[in-house]
């Protein structure tokens, strides 16, 4: 395998010492004096409420957002020369009331609770939020500037490089473009190219993967790229049994493809790049493994060839993945950088789940949990906590209640974003939505500012989350990818969680004490 970093990458490195954000605030400055100015405003404005964060990141961030999100105030500066996102709109000839009135017109479900949040929002001069300003966006073009702040150039991992520029895979592309905030680039081609490889190179090797409890195979393609393979083991439009409980749930190929969509829609990019194939599980599957795996393919009464796989669990003839045919579809996600290149760490999530059928985990009986999560490292860095906030508010929307794990690059430290590996257990359930999942959220009132004002653009519309992450799935080959009523499910959903912010803004009356912001 080889690997590189891009030269254009490799220049500018996130240095978490103080020193490092010392010189990064100091090169922004220089790019624009106005910054600073109105982060001078801002610091007035808001000192108290971001006191768990680290000194240095919170003046790092504030910088950040005075530049996007917010009117200068009484500055004086010229607004024209700034990236306003939300300008102040003042030569539009509508008025204030009427683009309100416009822009509410196109809400399709209103929601009493979250309109109240809007009238709070469009009230709060004194933090200067340009609410107007922001009304005017539409989703794509928010998406962008609010996750600019995960692409900028922070380090890659430090994988050696070997081999030339020129012969590099979107595989090799993929991993020597891992950064500290992101897992890819959105914009860069070898995203698309990637998807494209796992769905067109040809197979040269299938093996069962040991990791995990369900059944997953390693794949590697003819041009060295690696996937892991999950076959769909169930018709898409089947739900998850109520009387299962989540440890018993099995895992969906088309939930992980749809994951990779939902998350890269939100601006996260966490998640791997995933891609569906239509797999030939005589020559794609079985004669490429072992025999002990070729001993569990059998003919069904219907003729169409099943395997149940080697796993710790469901891999036994009551549990099989029979094709159509000899064709079975499934999932393809890019492997990560092995161990030996990048060294991944995992531990249990704070928030994870007991796996018990009898017992209740400590954050299910405790209502003061999150403020002792908030005092232990990592999780008093002033990311992280409100990473995990990201991904338990992605995991509600799917509806996957199986995040038991955290995951990080060590390389990269405390400091770095979270991967979202494993949305096998997403989507299962259209109509009902797992609040519970919720509970970091709830218990911490917090919510990272960027988050939160994506999700609430997905409310005032004119774009839906549903619509957009149904007309992103109709890219994969293994389209239409989900159930109708998940889409409608999302857009509920996105409601759910404005509420809960709306009744923590309720309990602190203050913006800045739950709505954090910070670069990300
Ligand atoms: N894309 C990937 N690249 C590298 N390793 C991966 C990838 N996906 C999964 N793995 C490895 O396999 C492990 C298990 O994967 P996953 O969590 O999807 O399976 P699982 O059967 O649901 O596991 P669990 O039972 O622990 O929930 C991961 O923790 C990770 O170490
Ligand atoms: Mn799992």
């Amino acid at each position: 395998m080889r690997y590189f970093i891009p030269k254009e990458y490799s220049h500018r490195v996130y240095n978490l010492s103080k020193r490092g954000l010392k010189m990064k605030l100091k090169s922004r400055a220089v790019v624009s004096t106005l910054g600073l100015l109105a982060l001078f405003i801002l610091v007035a404005v808001n000192s108290s409420s971001l006191f768990f964060m680290h000194e240095g990141i919170d003046k790092l961030s504030r910088a950040n957002l005075t530049l996007n999100l917010y009117k200068s105030g009484s500055s004086d500066s010229d607004s024209d020369s700034r990236h306003a996102l939300f300008s102040d709109g003042g030569s539009d000839s509508l008025s204030t009331k009427e683009r309100k009135k416009n822009i509410s017109d196109l809400l399709v479900q209103k929601d009493e609770i979250v309109e109240r949040l809007l009238e709070f929002l469009s009230n709060i001069n004194d933090s200067g939020f340009d609410f107007d300003g922001y009304m005017s966006y539409t989703y794509s073009d928010l998406v962008q500037e609010l996750s600019a702040g995960r692409l900028t150039k922070a380090r890659t991992l430090r994988l050696s490089p070997t081999g030339r520029r020129d012969k590099l895979t979107n595989f090799d592309l993929f991993h020597g473009g891992i950064r500290q905030f992101a897992l890819y680039n959105p914009n860069s081609p070898y995203v698309e190219g990637l998807l494209e490889d796992m769905h067109t190179q040809p197979i040269v090797s299938m093996d069962t993967m040991e990791k995990g409890t369900q059944l997953k195979m390693g794949v590697v393609f003819s041009n060295g790229a690696r996937a892991v393979f999950k076959p769909m083991r169930w018709p898409r439009d089947r739900e998850t049994d109520p009387n299962h409980f989540y440890f018993n749930d099995y895992e969906r190929h088309n939930a992980e493809i749809a994951a990779f969509y939902l998350d890269r829609l939100l601006g996260f990019y966490s998640v791997p790049p995933v891609a569906g194939r239509f797999v030939n599980m005589t020559s794609e599957i079985m004669w490429l493994s072992t025999k002990k795996l070729q001993k569990t393919f059998y003919t069904s009464p219907v003729n169409n060839l099943c395997f149940f796989g080697e796993c710790t669990y469901y891999c036994d003839s009551r549990h099989s993945f029979c094709g159509n045919g000899d064709i079975i579809e499934g999932s393809f996600m890019a492997f990560l950088p092995p161990d030996k290149f990048a060294l991944r760490q995992r531990w249990k999530s704070p928030w994870r789940r007991s796996y018990s059928k009898l017992r209740k985990a400590e954050w299910e009986v405790d209502d003061n949990y999150c403020q002792e999560v908030r005092k232990t490292t990592p999780y008093n860095n002033g990311k992280m906590l409100l990473d995990i906030i990201d991904m338990h508010i992605f995991d509600f929307l799917t509806g996957n209640m199986d995040r038991h794990h955290l995951e990080i690059f060590k390389d990269f430290g405390n400091y770095s974003f979270l991967i979202h590996l494993d949305n096998g257990r997403g989507f299962g359930k259209i109509s009902h939505d797992e609040r519970s999942i919720l509970a970091p959220l709830q218990q911490c009132c917090l919510i990272r500012e960027s988050t939160f004002l994506k999700l609430l653009k997905f409310y005032t519309g004119p774009e839906k989350l549903g619509q957009l992450l149904r007309n992103s799935l109709e890219r994969d080959v293994l389209r239409p990818l989900l159930a109708d009523g998940h889409y409608t499910a999302l857009d509920r959903r996105v409601t759910v969680i404005l509420k809960t912010v709306y009744l923590c803004l309720e309990k602190t009356d203050k913006y800045n004490n739950v709505i954090i912001k910070d670069k990300f």
